[in-house]
């Protein structure tokens, strides 16, 4: 199984060009499916979590090309299987995606339930009960969720849905859904998070009549068909978010190329109240820092988009590990994202979690930041991302066992820091 290993403390100094969103990509792939005509999209990251959806389409019978430009050509024209079975979905939560889209086009859908995650339960019962609305009969058995359309019923109904709570993936489900819906539907208490607007604006190429896509309030006028499109992924907010951390932390001077700063404001300006510059320049965004000494550990509760996001708390915590002062990091998204706690503890950090509350007590950036090189483990992505950040300005070697979850998420992640001056390898 490889492993990361890590020689701390050197500032990274360069360019680091940010890959396409996994949270993007994974639903416009699923989007793709909507439509028997061939859909092109660009700037596809190259991530285990991609390999493992394409995998999944291709199981249905969907051809599915990469080419070296990292564009995916996807034609579901000849898909016969809408099913999604158990062993593709159980490592990847997203794979929930097509159930959506599948039973919008042939009527009839079997999605394996996701599997229990690490960072919290993760149910799916708003993207069922969404869909209940829409006139769906939906049965979970086996471990499977099978949905069809009630006798005599060619398309789903359009319905007025409020979900529970803000939901990402269960607002991209329905979306989808409602695109080839009969009429209207309007989803409130929608997700506003970037992809979200991203998804809306491919499924509009393709035909979609989408209105208030990025706002609480989504409508969605349903069409009888989809065509094809051409669609690049955008930018992925949380891999610049976590180079942002990591440069912040080590001290340096680099420029993430196709970075999106309108995306990030929430942690840009935890990062710029935490002593880093931070500067949205064209193009892209550059972080400049004198590393963790001139530091001070901030505060911050993770929230829905446009809120600091829980996808960025365990890279954030790490900095607060090495900066000056205590800080108090609440989880309010996931009841189980501390699990880079622990490891973090094994570092030399001190921090003290209790329920959704973690307390840092930052080292004050003494030499190695405090931290010293250990043995630790990955328990999920973006515990992964942090625990190489804190390597990162360590004293001496640490290695980071289990990074197939890092591979979930993360584009080359090794190359990239090597490239900006890290040492850094792959064993
Ligand atoms: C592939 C993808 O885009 N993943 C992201 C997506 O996950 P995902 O879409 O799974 O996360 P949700 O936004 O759905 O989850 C938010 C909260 O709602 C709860 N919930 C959700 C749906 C449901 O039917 N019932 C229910 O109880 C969840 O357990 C969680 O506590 O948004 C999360 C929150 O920003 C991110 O951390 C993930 O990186
Ligand atoms: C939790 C994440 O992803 P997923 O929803 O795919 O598990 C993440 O990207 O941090």
């Amino acid at each position: 199984m490889d492993k990361l290993l890590i020689r701390g403390g050197r500032p990274l100094h360069g360019e680091v060009l940010v890959s396409g969103a996994k949270n993007a990509a994974l639903p416009e792939l699923c989007a793709a499916l909507l439509t028997p005509e061939p859909v092109l999209l660009a700037n596809v990251p190259h991530l285990q979590d991609v390999a493992t959806m394409l995998k999944l389409i291709r199981n249905m019978g969907v051809s599915a090309e990469r080419a070296d430009d990292g564009s995916v050509r996807i034609d579901a024209s000849a898909l016969s299987t809408p099913e999604a079975p158990y062993d593709l979905v159980k490592t990847m939560r997203a794979s929930v995606l097509a159930l959506g889209p599948l039973l919008a086009r042939f009527g009839e859908a079997t999605v394996s339930l996701p599997g229990g995650c690490a960072i919290g339960s993760r149910p799916v019962d708003q993207h069922i009960k969404g869909l209940q609305a829409m006139g769906a009969h939906i049965v979970v058995e086996h471990g499977y969720m099978i949905a069809r359309l009630p006798e005599g019923w060619t398309r789903l109904k359009g319905a007025r849905i409020t979900t529970d709570m803000v939901t990402v993936t269960g607002t991209e489900n329905l979306l989808m859904a409602a695109t080839l819906a009969e009429g209207e539907t309007v989803l409130e208490n929608a997700a506003q998070e970037p992809e979200i607007t991203d998804l809306a604006e491919m499924l509009i190429k393709m035909g979609a009549r989408i209105e208030g896509h990025g706002t609480s309030r989504i409508r969605i006028q349903g069409v009888e068909r989809l065509h094809g499109c051409q669609h690049a992924v955008v930018a992925d907010r949380i891999e610049a978010g976590t180079f942002l951390c990591a440069v912040a932390a080590t001290g340096g001077d680099v420029f993430l190329r196709h970075a999106r700063a309108d995306h990030l404001d929430a942690v840009t300006e935890k990062l710029r109240e935490a002593g880093a510059d931070v500067q949205a320049e064209d193009g892209g965004i550059r972080v400049r820092s004198a590393g963790a000494s001139q530091l001070k550990a901030q505060g911050f509760r993770t929230t829905e988009y446009p809120g600091f996001p829980t996808d960025m708390q365990a890279q954030f915590m790490a900095l607060n590990c090495v900066a000056q002062g205590t800080a108090a990091v609440t989880e309010t998204i996931f009841e189980n994202r501390f699990m880079h706690v622990n490891e973090l503890l094994r570092l030399g950090a001190r921090i003290q979690v209790d329920g959704r509350v973690a307390v840092v007590e930052g080292l004050g950036g003494a030499a190695g930041a405090g931290l010293s090189g250990a043995a630790v483990m990955a328990t999920d992505l973006r515990a992964s991302a942090s625990l190489v950040i804190a390597a990162l300005v360590a004293d001496g070697q640490t290695v980071v066992d289990r990074i197939y979850h890092l591979d979930r998420g993360y584009d080359r992640m090794e190359a990239k820091l090597r490239g900006i001056g890290a040492d850094i390898e792959r064993i």
